[in-house]
């Protein structure tokens, strides 16, 4: 998928991610009004919302950005009906020829993280019955139980051709508590750079990247400049821009020469951009998924300046 992932986004000229992060707060009154008459205030009428707010996004984008990247989060909060929102949105947005990135930030021990490769990337097994069940084309992961807890993913990663996304420098204010300590004379997330580096060898795919990608923070340039320096041939899924703070500017170092080797996320940015006041004279509510659009557009145009 990584490479389909590159493809998809040279064809489009687009190294942009949606990041499909609904909160009710976003979801237009018209939306909620209509999931609330049928299922009430309940955990069902917030999650069909936040289904048919991600329906009208996904069609308002989906010739002009090559993925999309749903944080489990948001679902998960209401339980099934919010896991089936979570599914729902991945199958309608990879009938669309999107590639969905889930963001679900899993790590744990080798014989658990079977379970979640077979569940998110690989096939569920219910006694020989091999059933594929969230369907996501990525995943996110944390690195740090090591690659025991990694190497198990590594199957479904060749054999059904998909990704991963390893958490090396995050955007958070505090990543550099941890992920900035040095250890034996170098910076925590540098170790774990060189780590993916040796991990991902295990994955290539065949235009130079490996399967085994790295997420990296676009709020931290001067860090993103290191990691990348550690991992010339990795992936970079970069998170932060727009609502977090950074610019186009800021997202220099994560590319490769041409623009290339990374994909920037904004859900916030994009999602909600009918609140934002730049976007409110000509967009209303009922309008949100075309501010949406015209949003990401304006990323596109912003990121193109910088990618050279
Ligand atoms: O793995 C991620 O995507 C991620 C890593 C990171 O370092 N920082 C980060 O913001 N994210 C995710 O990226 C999205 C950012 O959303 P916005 O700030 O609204 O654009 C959220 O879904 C975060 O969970």
């Amino acid at each position: 998928m990584i490479d389909q992932l590159i493809d998809s986004i040279e064809k489009l000229q687009n190294p942009t991610v949606v990041g499909l992060d609904p909160r009710l707060g976003f979801i237009p009154g018209h939306i909620k009004e209509e999931a609330f008459d049928h299922h009430g205030k309940t955990l069902k009428g917030a999650s069909k919302a936040f289904y048919q707010f991600n329906r009208e996004i996904i069609d308002e984008i989906k010739d002009i950005v090559p993925a999309v990247k749903p944080q489990v989060a948001m679902y998960e909060q209401y339980g099934y009906e919010g896991i089936k929102a979570y599914m729902d949105t991945i199958e309608y947005a990879k009938d669309r020829g999107l590639i969905v990135i889930g963001d679900v930030k899993r790590g744990d021990i080798a014989s658990t993280a079977k379970a979640y490769s077979d569940g998110h990337i690989g096939l569920a097994d219910v006694e020989g019955e091999k059933i594929e069940v969230f369907k996501e084309d990525f995943i996110t992961l944390s690195p740090y139980l090591g690659y025991d807890s990694i190497e198990p993913y590594v199957t479904d990663l060749n054999q059904r051709n998909k990704g991963l996304f390893i958490l090396v420098k995050t955007s958070n204010p505090n990543s550099k508590e941890i992920q900035n300590l040095t250890v034996e004379g170098e910076l925590l997330y540098e170790r774990v750079a060189k780590l993916l580096k040796t991990w991902g060898e295990a994955a290539m795919g065949d235009l130079g990247y490996s399967r085994m990608g790295a997420v990296v923070g676009a709020t931290h340039p001067e860090d993103a400049k290191r990691v990348r320096g550690i991992l010339p041939n990795t992936f970079f899924l970069v998170p932060g821009y727009g609502a977090q703070g950074a610019t186009a500017e800021d997202l220099i170092p994560n590319f490769n020469k041409g623009g290339k080797g990374a994909i920037i996320n904004s859900s916030r940015g994009i999602i909600a951009a009918y609140k934002n006041e730049k976007y409110q004279k000509d967009f209303d509510s009922r309008d949100f998924a075309k501010a949406a659009r015209a949003a990401a557009l304006d990323m596109k145009k912003d990121l193109q300046r910088v990618m050279d």
